[in-house]
């Protein structure tokens, strides 16, 4: 059985997302491939994080002790655990748990094309302001499933005017579920819903961080 380096458990609302406010088990999983500007789980991915080593079936028997039907699996980046297909396999052979994984749109999601709707990707298409454009892999755009959500992080007005000609290039609101959401504080939020309108853009959802707005920014484990 393999284990996996947690360094956060905790139920709260969803805050992102298609899921957003329904309560959830989170797993965040140690260290990341990127370095965004903007990270607001920076602490997850050093080098020197504290970290629990979880067995698949501690991390089971958390879920089906909290009583929650719906898993995020986030980080850090998830998927760059070589063995993630074994928590993801074991987390959906749970009866009625679905499960969303944040992913940073950098990971090839095409060893999961064979999926139902229970496991939706959240994938990021990451912006100019993030710094971590250039590696971005755009073959993940031909493996979206209707039922999965691409989410632009915006900074900037160069963020607005980049994530449209994606959008248009990859023809993503016919593939799957679009989220235009604030780097939190960078962006007048009403700025975004202005570009929205001006452009048309009647298939994006605009989405705040909830648990931001909940409780302090910077809380962990919320
Ligand atoms: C911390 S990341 C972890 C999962 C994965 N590494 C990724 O980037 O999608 C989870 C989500 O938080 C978003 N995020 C991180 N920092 C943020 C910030 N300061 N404001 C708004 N969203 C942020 C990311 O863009 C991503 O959609
Ligand atoms: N409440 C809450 N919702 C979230 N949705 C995605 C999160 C993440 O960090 O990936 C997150 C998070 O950190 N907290
Ligand atoms: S990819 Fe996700 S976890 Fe990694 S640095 Fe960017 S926002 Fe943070
Ligand atoms: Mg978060």
């Amino acid at each position: 059985m393999e284990s996996y380096q947690v360094v956060e458990t905790f139920v709260s609302i969803n805050g992102e997302g298609k899921k957003a406010g329904r309560l959830a088990m989170f797993i965040r999983l140690k260290g990341c491939n990127l370095n965004c500007s903007y990270c607001d789980t920076k602490w997850a991915n050093e080098r020197k994080a504290p970290y629990e080593l979880m067995r698949t079936d501690q991390i089971i028997d958390k879920i089906k002790n909290s009583g929650v039907s719906l898993v995020t699996l986030t980080g850090g980046e998830p998927l760059l655990d070589k063995n993630i297909g074994e928590l993801i396999g074991s987390i959906l052979m749970l009866p009625k748990t679905e499960l969303e994984i944040e992913t940073n749109g950098s990971v090839p999601i095409r060893m999961f094309r064979e999926r139902d709707a229970r496991l939706t990707m959240t994938m990021d298409y990451k912006l100019p302001s993030s710094n971590m454009e250039e590696t971005m892999c755009l073959e993940n755009m031909e493996e979206l499933k209707p039922w999965d959500v691409v989410k632009f992080v915006i900074g900037s007005e160069e963020d607005l005017i980049r994530a449209k000609e994606i959008i248009d290039r990859f023809s993503l609101c016919e593939k799957a579920i679009v989220y235009f959401s604030p780097v939190f504080g960078m962006i007048e939020p009403a700025r975004i819903v202005e570009y929205m309108k001006e452009e048309h853009l009647n298939k994006v959802r605009f989405q705040i961080q909830i648990h931001k707005v909940v409780w302090d920014p910077d809380k962990t484990g919320v």
